[in-house]
């Protein structure tokens, strides 16, 4: 228990929907908080609940009404969790605390959604400041609260201080079968099984995986989305005839935390009149911009996360409210389809393999794109460890992490999991639904585009030929732009004079 004048373990700022949670994890932990936030009410609220949920008389976190007290109130050298917005929030705290007098061998975490260049600049920045080390966390507020997932980069000194803390608030799944051990009760701990919290890498690693379960997240999201359209519009089904399918689906191999959410929001009921809390919610999808990020990174890398891109894109559309209201009474659409009883039935099972298949790949794509960037910025990128840790926790936690864990740990230089003959095997099993449902779709005029163009995905990495060889001919004939042969030794450079009538072709350098 506190005293009022005594030191605490750890400094936290910022007591928002993360941040009070993981102050009430860490005490429950048995670590002491002296905790601030720019806005009072939100220390005087935490300091409640502490009181509250623990049954003491005295509470476990201390408020702080400035920078300068909370480094009072900590051991040297003082360790201090930042959980603020992404961007300048992140650098006015810094500064902050530079201003109460932090020194250069105390540790800040930075546990926001940063952008990971961004993380890379400031460990730099702040480098003769104090050691700035980050730590994504995923999980939302109950994760925050009993166990998140935890991307620790950065100093490996101060890995060394943060690990047991951070092994104690993490999720915690049995290994062997990948299940989380579940805690959800204020009090509650867990020290059995494997933490959901493993060292990422160097700064900037933790982010930028983080940044890939958040795409990776936005085309699940999507892909369930998708589903639940094709079932309201195609079938014309109710809420709670859908929850019934999505609940059926979750018993299967599409558990899953997105999945579980879906059927309890779908079922839930508001007004007089108990409508469905869902179809009272406008369809304009917010985004704060990690999902942004991991496409332009794929784009900027040259891998392909076509799914991910179009969980961006979908968001985007469902923002022109106003011009799609217009478009659908100017625009038209296929004739509607009535199905018969066993026509229903085999629409839906083809749209379960659908998005089985389609989630397979959405995954595909965000390790391939987490390898290259490995490559890219010489990081060693444990991928069996990145799925473990995503296996409790986080907001993508599914039983299906454990297949790409095995996958991962059977070969860890696998190229791209679609290659891992479990993944083969699913998609070779799934893809006639898969495909039956992306038809039905184009038929009913129901727009799938995180199914379908997973569906290309997979068409395209398994084409042993495709169609860029007329491409690099066109880009040779308008700009010059040279082609490879087939027939001759790799990298020689063809060109042909397309302009002149003779056509010859020369071979560049
Ligand atoms: N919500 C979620 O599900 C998840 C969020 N995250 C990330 O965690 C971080 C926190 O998110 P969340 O808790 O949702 O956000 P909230 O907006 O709920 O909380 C942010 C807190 O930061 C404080 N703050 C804002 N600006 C400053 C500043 N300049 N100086 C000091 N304090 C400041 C706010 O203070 P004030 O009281 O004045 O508003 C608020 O208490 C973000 O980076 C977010 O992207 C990560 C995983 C999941
Ligand atoms: O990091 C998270 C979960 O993992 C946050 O909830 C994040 O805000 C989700 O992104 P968006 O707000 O863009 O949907």
């Amino acid at each position: 228990m506190i005293q009022n004048n005594s030191v605490c373990d750890i400094g936290f700022i910022g007591l928002g929907v993360m941040g009070k949670n993981l102050v009430l994890n860490l005490a429950d932990n048995g670590f002491s908080i002296a905790a601030f936030d720019l806005d009072i009410s939100k220390v005087e609220g935490v300091i409640e609940q502490d009181k509250a949920e623990s049954g003491l008389s005295t509470a476990r976190v201390i408020g702080c009404t400035s920078y300068t007290e909370l480094l009072s109130r900590l051991k040297p050298p003082h360790l201090i969790v930042l959980s603020v917005p992404a961007g300048a929030p992140v650098d006015q705290v810094c500064e902050n605390l530079i201003g109460a007098g932090i020194q250069p061998d105390d540790i800040v975490i930075d546990t926001g959604n940063s952008l990971w260049v961004d993380t890379v600049a400031r460990e730099k920045k702040y480098k003769n400041n104090f050691i700035l080390f980050s730590s994504a966390v995923s999980g939302g507020e109950v994760g925050a609260r009993f166990g998140p997932a935890l991307m620790p980069s950065g100093s490996p000194y101060a890995w060394t201080r943060i690990k047991p803390i951070w092994e104690a608030i993490a999720a915690k799944v049995d290994d062997a079968t990948g299940k989380p051990i579940e805690r959800t009760k204020p009090g509650d701990i867990v020290t059995e099984g494997e933490p959901c919290a493993a060292y990422i890498g160097p700064a900037g690693a933790g982010h930028y995986v983080k940044m890939v379960h958040n795409g990776i997240e936005y085309a699940d999201m999507q892909i369930i989305c998708e589903a639940y359209q094709m079932l309201r519009d195609g079938l014309a089904l109710s809420s709670d005839e859908i929850a019934d399918i999505f609940a059926l689906w979750n018993k299967g191999p599409l558990e899953s935390y997105l999945m579980e959410i879906s059927v309890e929001v779908l079922r839930h009921r508001v007004g007089e009149d108990q409508t469905p809390l869902v179809d009272l919610i406008l369809d304009k999808a917010g985004q704060k911009g990690t999902g942004l990020w991991t496409a332009v990174s794929s784009l900027e890398l040259g891998t392909p996360a076509p799914t991910i891109a179009q969980a961006v894109y979908a968001r985007s559309i469902s923002s022109f409210k106003d011009l799609r209201v217009k478009a659908s009474t100017i625009l038209s659409g296929p004739e509607l389809i009535t199905l018969d009883k066993n026509e229903k039935q085999a629409f839906i099972a083809q749209l379960h393999d659908a998005i089985y298949s389609a989630k397979i790949c959405a995954y595909a794509q965000g390790f391939q794109l987490m390898k290259l960037a490995e490559k890219e910025h010489d990081w060693q990128l444990n991928f069996a460890s990145i799925a473990k840790i995503w296996r409790a926790g986080c907001i993508i936690r599914a039983a299906f992490l454990q297949s790409i864990t095995e996958a991962f740990e059977r070969n860890p230089e696998l190229d791209n999991l679609l290659l891992d003959d479990f993944f083969a095997k699913q998609l070779s099993k799934h893809q006639m639904n898969w495909r039956k449902s992306v038809s039905n779709s184009a038929l009913m005029g129901i727009p799938t585009g995180a199914i379908s163009s997973a569906l290309s995905y997979y068409d395209s990495i398994r084409c042993a030929v495709l169609p860029a060889n007329l491409l690099q001919a066109q880009r040779d004939f308008f700009g010059a732009h040279t082609f490879e042969r087939i027939d001759k030794s790799t990298g020689k450079k063809y060109h042909v004079n397309w302009s002149t009538p003779t056509r010859d072709m020369v071979e560049i350098g």
